[in-house]
């Protein structure tokens, strides 16, 4: 596995703003976490302009993604996909088309559910993470409902746990329910082998193992 000095900056930058930290946390499944992720803290102007960078940096990484436009959906997904859009602009010379949609239809003036560039074209969606693949679901029904296309996600972090079945993460569901490909600035492997790295996390590190061992998906 390799790791990226991008990767490296975001792990650093995450850490540094509190966004991941290590301990011991009940997550919605019930389980007990070491480490816990909560993209919600990227909330100044400075950190989400970074954020922006780093999902940007992930997609020009992505050499077979194919994609005409940025979608974020709502919520959490609208701020990140336009940060997104602003640094592909300024840091990767590309002019992206972007829209995200309302939660709730409506009814006046333009009307409709989305808001910025039409749904058309192969279309990447920009996210914080992906838990049980409810939010992705909806958001490629959207897409499929303007008769545009899914080329793929972006979220922050892949945990690479299995779900309910014990076997797949919800993220290798989504992949192979919608035939498409997720990708994240960073793994939960990349993070551990980071860790590994910089030499000062060996408590931290023995529960993340742990924690794998019990509940990380065996095929990546
Ligand atoms: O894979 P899932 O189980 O759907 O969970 C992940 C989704 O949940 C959160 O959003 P939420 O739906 O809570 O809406 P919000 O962005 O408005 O907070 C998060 O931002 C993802 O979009």
């Amino acid at each position: 596995m390799t790791i990226k000095q991008y990767q490296r900056d975001f792990i650093d930058f995450a850490i540094a703003n509190e966004v991941l930290k290590f301990g011991e946390f009940t997550l919605k499944s019930g389980r007990i976490s070491p480490y816990f992720f909560n993209a919600g803290l990227f909330n100044t102007g400075a950190a989400l302009a970074k954020i922006g960078r780093f999902y940007a940096a992930t997609i020009s990484d992505w050499t077979d993604a194919n994609y005409d436009m940025i979608f974020g959906p709502a919520y959490k997904g609208i701020p990140l996909a336009c940060a997104t859009a602003i640094a592909m602009a300024e840091f990767h010379g590309k002019n992206i088309p972007y829209c995200f949609n309302r939660k709730e239809k409506k009814d006046h003036g333009e009307g409709g559910t989305i808001v910025g560039a039409p749904l058309s074209g192969s279309v990447l969606i920009i996210d914080d993470v992906i838990t049980a693949g409810t939010a992705i679901r909806e958001s490629i029904a959207i897409i499929d409902s303007c008769k545009a296309l899914t080329a793929g996600v972006v979220v922050a972090i892949d945990r690479q746990e299995t779900g309910k079945d014990g076997v797949q993460s919800a993220i290798q569901e989504v992949e192979s329910q919608a035939n498409m490909k997720v990708r994240a600035i960073v793994t939960m492997a990349q993070i551990m082998e980071y860790m590994e790295e910089k030499g000062n996390y060996t408590e931290e590190l023995s529960k993340m193992r742990a924690y794998r061992e019990k509940y990380g998906v065996k095929s990546e």
